[in-house]
């Protein structure tokens, strides 16, 4: 079938067995080629060709709403709702969103990025259905890695007490986006296995349903036997008992199997889960038999040998992060390390290997991830929690309350801090500062490299209290690990540059752009000192005393939310202190930043050589002649 000629799923509903088998077949090919170029979420995506063509075909969205948890593996979704030309776009400014984008579609119901809404999501869009007295189908889709998230359960514990109309689909893939941890993962697998149960829970009901209507007690005592009897097959039905019909394991890639249990769960009044099982990565080799997780979502490959295009010259920051921490952690046996679902993502898979008894997934549970490291650092461990700026947004209640709070030793290390490009608005890194700003006892920090980082590790692993290092998402630069910069204090930020026509401030990458614009600057004549503001919290309080006391315009540069960014703070601090200091702020100023290339979307927030040298004349304009005409 040629896969462009797609503009709506309706066509599903006369296509046949066969027929269905040979689209999966073309949609399979397609993303393969399509992803290759692109990249993208091509494993999830991958083992749920069959599911989501069923999905369409026997629910009718948009009126039933398909609602995608994290929404990675929704890609099929927008091939059958007539978005394949986009897909040459996928992810690319200003291209196609890689999850829901509700703008993009009318079927696009629900937007996600983060994991385990879903459910909340589902229960939403059901009790404002019954309230207004509508019938349509609600229909989440979450992943067997997603359902270990905090809020899924939430919504679980809702759904089944309210016995709420709902068709759960339950993808198990035995991944998250390393292969899935947890009991509940474990009980799955005891579901995916106990078929007979299944089959004699089917001959149990078959055989109630024909005994004598002889009054109840008959039936009842049946009933109570065949419920009873459900403990010896498996760990009990964890669904059914809260209130949620189960229906599975169902085969996720045999169109029959699937209509059937979707059919059933249609008739069904009240909740039902149907517990689908899929491969992720199916139908390509090299995601199919991926045990690390590697083609959940990756950068473009090569089809025929399954090669990653564009590998870096140099380590990413996270791998620097996580195998310094591990080089302290071989030393210093309080150092463990911890990660919410992302060993992939973070690099501790070498921490795993190398001290297994040390390292802890938690699985998609940033909120339980963040106090446990709290409960670790009470009991006198010095417990190092990788995780990504956007997902530290999850567990920010138990930050404030269980970790700065109680003063405890727990070292954060804040991944993907910045923009991260083709993930886009649900995944940007630039919203901690702001929250994090607020807290009283973290020390906030961002390294302008690789040796700034070391040392900001064997700063926070020697300080008591909570310590934050924010790295970006990328490479480390690959420089002089041996050069001695000296002693780091808490608090001091470092003059790169002199200057006194104006006072640049800023930190992490975007000092190299800044550094640019002050030799452009210099080359007219201006002279700027350049500042590394490498603790975003606390401030150098001396050093903007310092600026104060000169009168010298300041201005601070960052890839982050001005709103409660450094700038906010130095511009508090100044106004408190009665400075008069022209002061500028250069950041992302209240919006989403969508996907796209990294240096586009830094060229539309301004934050260039060119543009901050521009800013910069503006600044300096009246005090530039002055010191000139000295
Ligand atoms: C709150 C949050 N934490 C972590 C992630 C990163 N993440 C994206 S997909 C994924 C795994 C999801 O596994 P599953 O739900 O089983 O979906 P699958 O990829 O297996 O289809 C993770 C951990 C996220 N998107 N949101
Ligand atoms: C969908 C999701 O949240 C993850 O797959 C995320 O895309 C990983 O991001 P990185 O590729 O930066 O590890
Ligand atoms: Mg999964």
């Amino acid at each position: 079938m040629n896969i462009y000629s797609i503009d709506e799923p309706a066509f599903l509903k006369d296509l046949n067995e066969k027929e269905l088998v040979q689209l999966a077949s073309d949609v399979r090919e397609f993303l393969i080629e399509s992803c290759a170029v692109t990249g993208g979420h091509i494993g999830a995506n991958l083992g749920v060709v069959e599911l989501t063509i069923a999905l369409h075909k026997y629910f009718d969205s948009p009126s039933d709403k398909l609602i995608f948890d994290v929404g990675h593996q929704a890609y099929i979704h927008k091939i059958l709702t007539g978005r394949s030309a986009d897909f040459a776009t996928l992810r690319q400014y200003k291209g196609l969103c890689g999850f829901p984008k509700m703008r993009e579609s009318e079927h696009d119901v629900w937007e996600a990025g983060h994991s385990s809404t879903s459910l909340s999501a589902a229960m939403g869009f059901a009790k404002a259905r019954d309230i207004k007295g509508e019938k349509n189908h609600v229909v989440p889709i979450i992943g067997d890695g997603a359902l270990t998230g905090g809020m899924a359960l939430e919504a679980l514990n809702h759904i089944g007490s309210d016995k709420t109309n709902m068709t759960i689909i339950l993808n198990d893939n035995e991944m998250s986006i390393a292969p899935n941890v947890g009991a509940l993962h474990n009980m799955l697998g005891r579901m995916r296995t106990n078929t007979q149960y299944n089959k004699f829970k089917h001959g149990a009901e078959e055989f109630i349903e024909r005994l004598p209507q002889v009054g109840t007690t008959l039936r009842d005592l049946a009933d109570r036997f065949k419920d009873s009897t459900k403990y010896m097959f498996v760990d009990g039905i964890f669904f059914e008992e809260l209130g949620i019909k189960y229906i599975g394991p169902v085969d996720g890639h045999n169109f029959e199997d699937l209509g059937a249990a979707i059919k059933t769960s249609k008739e069904y009044d009240g909740p039902v889960i149907i517990h689908v099982i899929t491969k992720k990565g199916k139908g390509y080799h090299p995601a199919e038999h991926d045990k690390l997780g590697i083609w959940h979502g990756l950068g473009p490959y090569k089809i025929e040998t399954g090669e990653v295009l564009g590998t870096k010259k140099t380590e990413s920051w996270s791998a620097f992060m996580s195998n310094t921490v591990l080089d302290r952690a071989h030393k210093d046996e309080s150092i463990v390390a911890m990660t919410p679902a992302m060993p992939v993502g973070s690099k501790l898979t070498k921490f795993q290997n190398e001290l297994p008894e040390r390292f802890f997934d938690t699985g998609i549970a940033e909120q339980h991830a963040v106090t446990m490291a709290a409960g670790m650092a009470a009991a006198g461990m010095k417990p190092y929690l990788a995780i990504y700026s956007t997902f530290l947004q999850r567990g920010y209640d138990q930050l404030l309350h269980d970790v700065d709070r109680q003063n405890l030793d727990v070292l954060l290390g804040i991944d993907r801090s910045g923009l991260v490009g083709a993930d886009g608005e649900t995944h940007q890194g630039v919203f901690d500062l702001s929250f994090i700003a607020p807290l009283p006892n973290i020390t906030l920090m961002m390294p302008r490299d690789e040796k700034e980082a070391e040392m900001m590790i064997d700063l926070s692993f020697s300080t008591p209290g909570p310590m934050a290092i924010r790295y970006p998402r990328g490479n480390v630069h690959g420089i002089d690990m041996n050069e001695d910069r000296g002693p780091l204090e808490i608090g001091t930020w470092e003059v790169l540059r002199e200057g006194t026509d104006a006072a640049l401030v800023s930190y992490g990458p975007t000092l190299q752009t800044v550094m640019e614009a002050a030799d452009k600057l210099s080359a007219e004549g201006i002279e700027v000192k350049v500042i590394n503001a490498r603790f975003i919290k606390p401030l150098d309080n001396a050093m903007l005393d310092t600026l104060g006391e000169s009168g010298v315009p300041v201005f601070v540069i960052e890839e982050a939310m001005l709103t409660g960014g450094l700038g906010s703070m130095i511009s508090s601090y100044m106004h408190d202190k009665m400075y008069t200091n022209k002061m500028q702020r250069l950041g992302i100023d209240n919006e989403y930043i969508e996907h796209g290339d990294v240096n586009l979307l830094l060229r539309d927030i301004g934050i260039t050589a060119e543009n901050i040298a521009g800013r910069t004349k503006q600044l300096t304009g009246e005090t530039h002649e002055k010191n000139t005409n000295r």
